[in-house]
């Protein structure tokens, strides 16, 4: 355009509208009240250039043309300083606009130098723009995170943040650290994006809560700011309790059970293990030693309705509510505790019990809550006057996935859901002092109800994310979810009923989350089916083997018997004919019960 304009006799013309462009006075209106930069793009086609150089000539400065002079001498003379002012001044703007032309080349040709440096560093990742993007970002803000010696606050209900360091699997698909923990108490998420024409770009949200601990920071540390100052409220005839809560793999038991160094979990360090230590140093401190009080502790599975004794096999536990609304978890063992090793012990026997036989594609842990209590009583009664609540919860993403995956996957994903938005709702009616406890919405709050109650309850929810970018979508639900746990202790609004039902749909979000409609309940009831099949099949399956044991030995017995000089062929005869069918009734059952099982998994029963 600006060629055909050249043409047309307006060879300077670009070159004045550029320096117009950058004159940092604005230009002089046109007829139209625009510059003429507008004007052009408005009007947009060649056949108007004449006219706008016309305006232009206007409105900027070009050089005057020689006035007229009487006489000729002056005349040509006046026209040659005309002139010569006239190239001179062009001259000096070309000069200044080819000076500036190069060296925006240069600045070009800079960044592609640098672009080209970055992208030959971050060969073959295909994310190195956001991660450029993201270190851009941290290298213009001021980095302020929680130190140890930061001060601990106390507060009814805390809710913090921990962001784990990236993991091999996620360096391995080059996945760029999308978490900046700027301060002690505020992170950002740097969503990736892509416009409309794959421009790429970052959508960054800020979020804030009583602490956010970054990837440096030890299980130590977080134990200080989170389940530490919680475990004199058991002393002082309070509740405690305290979760973690986030996408599987984020962190939860790392944080809860205590590190791994490959497959090995070292006890001591996890949350578990440092309460017991600080459990059993306030017992022998002065203020609390003549309470004579006694520490018991005890460890369980929840999985879906399903409670399992993780002290006692896995055993099957039922869950009761008396007329008094006090639930009790009928069996399940609490065994009592003199010191931190038994309590470790504890922990690993029932940790072990909790992944044993798992692999880590099919993990149950992941689609499970392991409660670890430690109770305090007074020596000689049964009155429980503390107890800690330790809970590793199932992966959330499970809980938000219910319309995916096959239909299993699907009820145990309403189940995980379900608990945690009712556990949200209890610690909402812990906030807001005297308000219903719908603890009736899951089995994990029906067992954990009275540690909502009470005024000295105290609760704390550590929410873990994973750094990667795989993973933006699931920590940002993560941390919405945290944010509203801590949010609906001051206020209750419709709002933030409106951001549940977006986030998990509308069925649960009643006060009281019912079972919602037929279908769901039928979902229920075969989610509850299959699981008890589940677990009768195992127990068989431990039947058999244990009685192909005894059968060899009695097979033995009878065969060595019958190789002597003058064995009872009659008694003989009876026994095998007995051990034979006993062996066969218990084969037979547990035929049944496999059919059985491989009927409802098939779905047809
Ligand atoms: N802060 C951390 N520092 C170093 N490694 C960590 C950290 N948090 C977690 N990890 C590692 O990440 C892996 C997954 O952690 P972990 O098993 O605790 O996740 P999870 O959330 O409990 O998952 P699941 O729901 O499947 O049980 C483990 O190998 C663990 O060692």
């Amino acid at each position: 355009r600006w060629k055909k304009s050249a043409s047309n006799g307006g060879k300077m013309f670009p070159y004045l509208i550029e320096e117009n462009k950058r004159s940092s006075k604005p230009s002089s209106p046109t007829p139209l009240g625009r510059n003429s930069e507008e004007v052009n793009h408005r009007m947009g086609g060649s056949h108007v250039h004449n006219n706008i150089a016309s305006r232009i000539q206007n409105s900027t400065s070009p050089p005057p043309s020689p006035p007229k002079s009487p006489t000729n001498k002056k005349v040509s003379n006046s026209r040659r300083d005309s002139i010569y002012d006239y190239k001179s001044e062009a001259a000096k703007k070309v000069e200044l606009i080819a000076k500036n032309r190069d060296e925006r080349r240069q600045r070009q040709a800079d960044e592609k130098a640098q672009k080209d440096l970055i992208m030959h560093l971050e060969q073959n990742n295909p994310y190195w723009e956001f991660s450029q993007m993201i270190r851009d970002f941290r290298n213009g803000i001021d980095f302020r995170p929680l130190r140890e010696h930061d001060p601990v606050v106390e507060n009814q209900i805390t809710v913090c943040v921990r962001k784990r360091p990236l993991n091999d699997k996620e360096d391995r698909r080059k996945e760029v650290d999308v978490i900046t923990v700027n301060t002690k108490n505020q992170l950002i998420v740097h969503e990736p994006k892509h416009k409309v024409d794959l421009t790429k770009y970052l959508e960054n949200q800020n979020f804030r809560f009583d602490y956010v601990f970054d990837d440096s920071c030890s299980n130590d540390i977080v134990y200080k700011f989170t389940a530490k100052p919680l475990v004199k409220t058991i002393f002082e005839g309070g509740m405690a309790t305290c979760f973690a809560y986030g996408q599987t793999g984020s962190g939860k038991t790392h944080t809860m059970g205590g590190e791994f160094r490959g497959k090995q979990q070292n006890f001591r360090n996890g949350i578990y293990g440092l309460v017991a230590v600080d459990v059993f140093k306030l017992l022998n401190h002065q203020k609390y030693a003549q309470k004579n009080y006694m520490v018991s502790a005890s460890f369980f599975e929840i999985y879906g309705k399903l409670v399992f004794d993780l002290l006692a096999k896995k055993q099957r536990l039922r869950v009761l509510e008396d007329g008094k609304q006090q639930v009790q978890v009928v069996g399940l063992t609490e065994k009592i505790v003199s010191k931190v090793e038994d309590v470790i012990d504890l922990i690993q026997k029932g940790s072990m019990e909790r992944t044993s036989g798992q692999t880590s594609a099919n993990s149950n842990s992941s689609r499970s809550h392991a409660v670890f209590q430690i109770i305090l009583r007074k020596s000689g009664s049964k009155h429980v006057d503390g107890k800690f609540s330790l809970i590793d919860l199932a992966g959330n993403e499970r809980g938000a996935d219910t319309n995916k995956s096959n239909r299993q996957t699907r009820i145990e994903g309403a189940d995980i859901n379900k608990s945690l938005l009712a556990l949200k709702e209890c610690i909402r009616a812990l906030g807001r002092k005297g308000a219903h406890l719908p603890f009736r919405g899951s089995k994990l709050t029906q067992v954990l109800r009275d540690s909502f109650i009470g005024e000295k309850s105290r609760t704390c929810m550590i929410a873990l994310i994973s750094p990667g970018n795989f993973s933006v979508d699931h920590s940002l639900n993560t941390l919405r979810y945290a944010d509203r746990v801590k949010e609906l202790i001051a206020t209750d609004s419709p709002e933030d009923d409106a951001a549940d039902v977006a986030m998990y749909g509308e069925e649960d979000i009643s006060e009281d989350i019912n079972e919602g409609d037929e279908e769901m309940l039928q979902d229920e009831e075969r989610r509850l089916h299959i699981s008890s099949m589940e677990w009768e099949v195992l127990e068989s399956n431990r039947h058999v083997i244990e009685s192909c044991v005894y059968f060899h030995k009695m097979a033995c017995d009878l065969y060595k018997a019958s190789q002597k000089n003058g064995f009872d062929k009659n008694h003989y005869a009876t026994n095998w004919k007995n051990l034979l069918n006993e062996m066969i009734d218990i084969q037979k059952e547990a035929l049944l019960k496999a059919n059985e099982f491989c009927n409802v998994l098939d779905g047809r029963v």
